[in-house]
């Protein structure tokens, strides 16, 4: 068998495994939450959001979903060269140097809050091998997408595999949450073009500033993602393709991952704006993977809200955040596991004794 046809199928066999949140735990979440010792639905989103991992793990109640592990997929992009990022292509590289030594800011979140962090490169331009991360470079960057598909069919779903054995290998490992980061100078542009495929919104809308633009530099970068979008005009249904005309690898190893987290039943934390495009494309190639989803926060970069309204996901942390690297899910993985913790944990009214 050709190695061609071999990736091919790993998708397929990847979305056959996923199946949607189970109803009956769902159920019983929800019967359980009304008998605990508090007022009927007075720990808000925290109710809900423990339903749905009781979903997710297809038990009621779950346990807490520990320990956490962040995934930083680092990958580069060819649509650098149009000048829509302030900052030389180098500093993705030199970033996961910085993760490797424990420098960055998802670094002290995760410190703080017991999560472990894993950095992957899976095509920096700039080589990184003397770095302690996993090696799994599947190119040396995208192509400009501005001028050509940013992948080939096979770079796709090799970079999805990527992701989707990562999660596999996590959970074998022990960790019982996922949570996604990414690194990519340039990243939000190719996350600009994916939201506005998969969501029908304009480049004006979805297109933000990124690191940080000028005005000039928006209207540029956004003329960009408008043209690619024309040049390749990828249907919503197309997820493979949509990853084939604009990227980043670290996109496709994030769709991976977030399939891998549904396949395992095990909740996967998004980030922000770069996870939320990859949860689109998720969403496309499985519609059940979104139930194994949980929005860590809203990104101030503007097609995450637009991304996430699509995905039918509420953001647990808002609080204008526009960096990325897992730090918005970092930040929103102790709700989580309060949320479930309260759910394991808490008296029933008849364990207290109390009447209701
Ligand atoms: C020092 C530094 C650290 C970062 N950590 C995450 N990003 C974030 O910014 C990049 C996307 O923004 P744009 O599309 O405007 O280039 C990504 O690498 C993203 O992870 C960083 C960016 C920089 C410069
Ligand atoms: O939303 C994000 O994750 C983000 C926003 C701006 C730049 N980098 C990442």
């Amino acid at each position: 068998m050709s190695r061609r046809r071999r990736v091919e199928d790993l998708v397929e066999e990847y979305l056959e495994r996923i199946r949607p949140a189970d109803p009956a735990a769902m159920r019983a979440a929800e019967e359980r939450q009304a008998a605990l010792t508090k007022p009927a639905g007075s720990l808000g989103v925290l109710e809900e959001l423990s339903v749905r991992v009781a979903g997710m793990t297809g038990t009621c109640p779950p346990a807490v979903p520990a320990p956490a592990v962040v995934t930083v997929f680092a990958a580069d992009h060819g649509v650098h060269a149009q000048n829509v990022s302030p900052w030389p292509q180098e500093v993705t590289a030199a970033m996961l140097a910085n993760f490797a030594a424990g420098g960055a800011a998802v670094n002290a979140f995760a410190k703080n809050n017991g999560v472990d962090v894993r950095v992957v490169d899976v095509g920096v331009a700039t080589p990184v091998d003397q770095l302690d991360i996993v090696h799994a470079n599947v190119r040396p960057g995208t192509r400009d997408l501005s001028q050509t598909e940013a992948l080939t069919e096979d770079e796709v779903r090799a970079a999805v595999a990527v992701g989707f054995e990562l999660a596999e290998s996590l959970v074998r490992d022990g960790y019982r949450c996922l949570l996604t980061g990414d690194m990519g100078i340039a990243n939000t542009t190719a996350s600009a073009a994916l939201i506005a495929t998969f969501t029908g919104a304009t480049a004006a809308v979805v297109t933000g500033r990124g690191t940080g633009i000028d005005d000039a530099t928006l209207a540029h970068k956004t003329a960009i993602v408008e043209a690619a979008l024309v040049r390749h005009a990828v249907p919503p249904t197309e997820p493979l393709k949509a990853l084939q005309a604009y990227g980043g690898l670290e996109h496709a190893a994030l769709a991976g991952y977030i399939l891998g987290a549904a396949a395992n039943q095990v909740p996967v934390i998004l980030d922000g704006v770069i996870a939320g495009a990859a949860a689109l494309v998720a969403q496309a190639l499985h519609p059940a993977a979104v139930d194994y989803c949980v929005a860590g926060h809203r990104s101030a970069e503007p097609g995450h809200a637009v991304a996430l309204k699509t995905l039918g996901l509420q953001p647990l942390v808002d609080l204008d955040l526009r960096l990325g690297e897992g730090t918005g899910a970092v930040l929103a993985y102790p709700i989580l596991s309060c949320a479930v913790r309260a759910l394991a944990e808490m008296a029933t009214f008849e364990d207290a004794g109390i009447s209701s």
